[in-house]
């Protein structure tokens, strides 16, 4: 170790630093290591060939790196998972950062690698933190997956309930069919529509005929097992468009978009038949359209007025 400072940083480096001789034979044996590399592997190493004091894997590895360096004539830098004996003859695992130089003899033959010096870092503790903290990143991971899994479970339940909640404020409990708010506030916004596209709309409501008599003779059950058939006879006969709400009691409401007077008129007549024939009960129908200065009440009152003048001649029949 020719110069004074070199000879410092040789001995006090905290890092391995060693010298191998390339030999004819393939082999390249110690010449020199520094206190720190003696301090890792023991002196034994000093003038042998490393398969006299590595395990024979870990010699062979190096030794191919060796072989590179040497055929490449230049510097490598390179990692490696190592396991050597410690200077009490243990076996030991470790990481190592390894940067070795080619040398030449430059009196000799200035092109023949004739030593690699090398540099030598123990990462091991570096590798340890890294696999440590992978692994709590995985573990992380992990969790977060599991909470978003959670997560969107519950999310699905809150649409569902959402969806349950907003079905039980839109309808009817007993019929299914739309309840008054709802056929209410559909109606308002039928109005705008038919107002905006300048297109008609009608609204019939409707009455059942004698009903008070089925809850009398019948029971109030029977009477709501007819409430809900004429509601399914009434939706079975209506287009996808028109839009059928319990209006209250045994009373109903129709919003009939696009529907003239006349084609509401014959719906009511369409709707009468379809429940007579699969409910087995009489209705009586109002109906009204859209005029310009309507609002949904003054467009409902008078479908309700016609309701009762058809009611009077429902009696009037029945009576008469
Ligand atoms: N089963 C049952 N009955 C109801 C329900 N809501 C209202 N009603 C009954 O429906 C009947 C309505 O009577 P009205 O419309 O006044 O009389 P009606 O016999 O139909 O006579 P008209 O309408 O004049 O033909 C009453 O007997 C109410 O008790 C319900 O949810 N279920």
């Amino acid at each position: 170790m020719g110069h004074p400072l070199i000879r410092e940083l040789w001995n006090h480096f905290p890092e391995n630093m060693f010298l191998v001789r390339v030999e004819d034979n393939g082999h390249f044996t110690v010449e020199a290591a520094n206190p720190a590399q003696l301090d890792t592997i023991g002196r034994e190493c000093l003038g042998q060939p490393l398969p006299a004091f590595l395990p024979a894997a870990t010699a062979e590895s190096i030794y191919a790196r060796y072989r590179e360096c040497v055929a490449r004539n230049k510097p490598m830098r390179y990692q490696e998972h190592a396991a050597f004996f410690d200077e009490h003859g243990n076996e030991q695992y470790g990481y190592w950062l390894t940067l070795i130089v080619p040398l030449h003899n430059a009196d000799d033959a200035p092109q023949r690698v004739t030593h690699l010096f090398g540099i030598s870092q123990d990462v091991t503790e570096l590798h340890r933190a890294r696999d440590a903290l992978e692994r709590h990143n995985q573990v992380l991971e992990a969790r977060v997956e599991q909470r978003t899994a959670e997560l969107q479970y519950a999310n699905r339940e809150l649409r569902l309930l959402n969806g349950q909640l907003e079905e039980m404020a839109t309808r009817d409990f007993l019929t299914g069919c739309y309840n008054r708010r709802h056929i209410e506030t559909l109606g308002q916004r039928e109005i705008e529509r038919a107002r905006r596209y300048g297109t008609s709309l009608s609204v019939l409501m409707i009455d059942l005929d004698a009903f008070k008599q089925v809850n009398d003779t019948q029971g109030h059950a029977a009477g709501d097992a007819a409430l809900k058939r004429v509601a399914a006879s009434l939706q079975s006969a209506l287009r996808a468009s028109d839009l059928l709400g319990r209006f209250g009691g045994d009373e109903f409401m129709i919003l009939l978009p696009e529907s003239s007077n006349e084609d509401a008129r014959a719906t009511a007549e369409r709707l009468q038949q379809q429940t007579h024939e699969l409910a087995a009960i009489s209705i009586s129908v109002g109906v009204a359209t859209l005029r310009r200065d309507d609002s949904l009440e003054s467009l409902a009152v008078r479908a309700d007025q016609q309701l009762l003048a058809a009611k009077r001649e429902y009696h009037r029949k029945v009576s008469g």
